[in-house]
């Protein structure tokens, strides 16, 4: 009798341990946030709703250890390519080079420089597209353009805070490959507006996914990277993670990887917002963290994203792209 008894309450037991397990994943999938795929290319998914369940934290077994690797050993400079061949490669295939630049409230002054010296130095021969973003279409002065490019203003919205236009462009330039660039160019480079070409740039830059290294840490240790280390912040990186810092100030490549970087970036933003915090560097130190899981196809050296502000090494032949002096008291009030 007993062992019926107990025969029974295991049945039992196991009955109800199985229609609680069935329960608990069928909950689980009620409970689905949904999102509005506002991103994708085609008009007919805007009105799809997609499932999105918070995506679990990818915690690697071990962690990624391997020395940091020498700058001078990396990265595009001069003598690492041979112009005459890039040249014979690349003019056949009828690329169309698109560049994002923005200039929203006082930043419109820094527009003449830099359209006039990228007509001078940026992919000469070659189909050249600029998409500038501005809340003043009115201030954008004429820059005559040679054959085979084009200058589009886009208006956009004026931000109150400097920190918000920065980040925001990657919500912006994510939106803009989905709506229309991506099918009006290969490639895309983003880059600051308070810049200057100075030297030639060709398609020794191009590749699917193109960072450069920032020109005030090419020479420094990593865990002096100012990455953003607060773990609460999407944007965390450890002490022992990261090959280089990049700069927030030019990144590029083919159009849909470009579109998937920033889209990664500005989801990791409003992530940040969602919990009252903003990385230490804004959209930079978001585009660091994005590089330590997908690291850039190409590295540009500092010869591409120089500084004004700082003396000429002797290891840096020649200087490309430049920030000019600002006065950011001035130009963000
Ligand atoms: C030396 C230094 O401190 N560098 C940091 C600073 O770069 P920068 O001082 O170079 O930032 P920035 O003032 O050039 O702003 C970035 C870009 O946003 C656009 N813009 C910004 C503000 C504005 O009112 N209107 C406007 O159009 C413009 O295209 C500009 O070039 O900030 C970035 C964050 O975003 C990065 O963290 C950089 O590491
Ligand atoms: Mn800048």
């Amino acid at each position: 009798m007993t062992g019926r008894r107990r025969a029974l309450g295991l049945a039992f037991f196991l009955l109800a341990g199985t229609c609680l397990w069935v329960l608990c994943k069928y909950v689980k999938d009620w409970l689905l946030v949904y999102y509005v795929p506002y991103y994708l290319p085609c008009p007919e998914f805007f009105n799809m709703k997609l499932p999105f369940r918070q995506e679990k934290l990818f915690q690697p077994v071990a962690q990624l250890q391997y020395p940091q690797p020498k700058l001078l050993e990396r990265g595009i400079s001069e003598g690492t390519f041979n112009p005459e061949l890039l040249k014979n490669m690349y003019q056949p295939l009828n690329l169309t080079i698109g560049v994002t630049v923005f200039a929203v409230g006082k930043y419109t002054c820094f527009i003449q420089p830099f359209l006039e010296s990228a007509e001078e130095f940026f992919m000469r021969g070659y189909q050249v597209h600029y998409y500038l973003f501005t809340n003043d279409p009115a201030a954008v002065p004429r820059v005559p353009l040679g054959p085979g490019r084009l200058l589009s203003t886009i208006p956009i919205q004026r931000y109150s805070q400097w920190e918000e236009i920065s980040m925001r462009r990657m919500e912006t330039i994510n939106r803009h490959i989905a709506k229309r660039a991506h099918k009006e160019v290969d490639y895309l480079f983003c880059v600051d507006v308070d810049m200057v070409f100075r030297n030639t740039w060709g398609p020794e830059t191009l590749g699917d996914l193109v960072a450069a290294i920032h020109p005030g840490y090419f020479a420094v240790p990593r865990q002096q990277f100012p990455y953003e280390r607060r773990q609460v912040s999407s944007a965390f990186v450890a002490d022992s993670e990261g090959d280089f810092y990049y700069s927030g100030a030019l990144f590029g490549g083919r159009v849909a990887r470009v579109y998937e970087f920033t889209r990664a970036c500005h989801m990791a933003i409003l992530a940040d917002k969602a919990n009252s915090i903003m990385a230490v560097w804004q959209e930079e130190s978001h585009l660091n963290h994005y590089f330590i899981w997908h690291k850039p196809s190409k590295l540009l050296s500092p010869e591409y994203l120089w500084d004004d502000r700082k003396p000429q090494p002797q290891s840096l032949k020649v200087i490309r792209f430049s920030s000019v002096e600002k006065d950011n008291n001035w130009l963000r009030s």
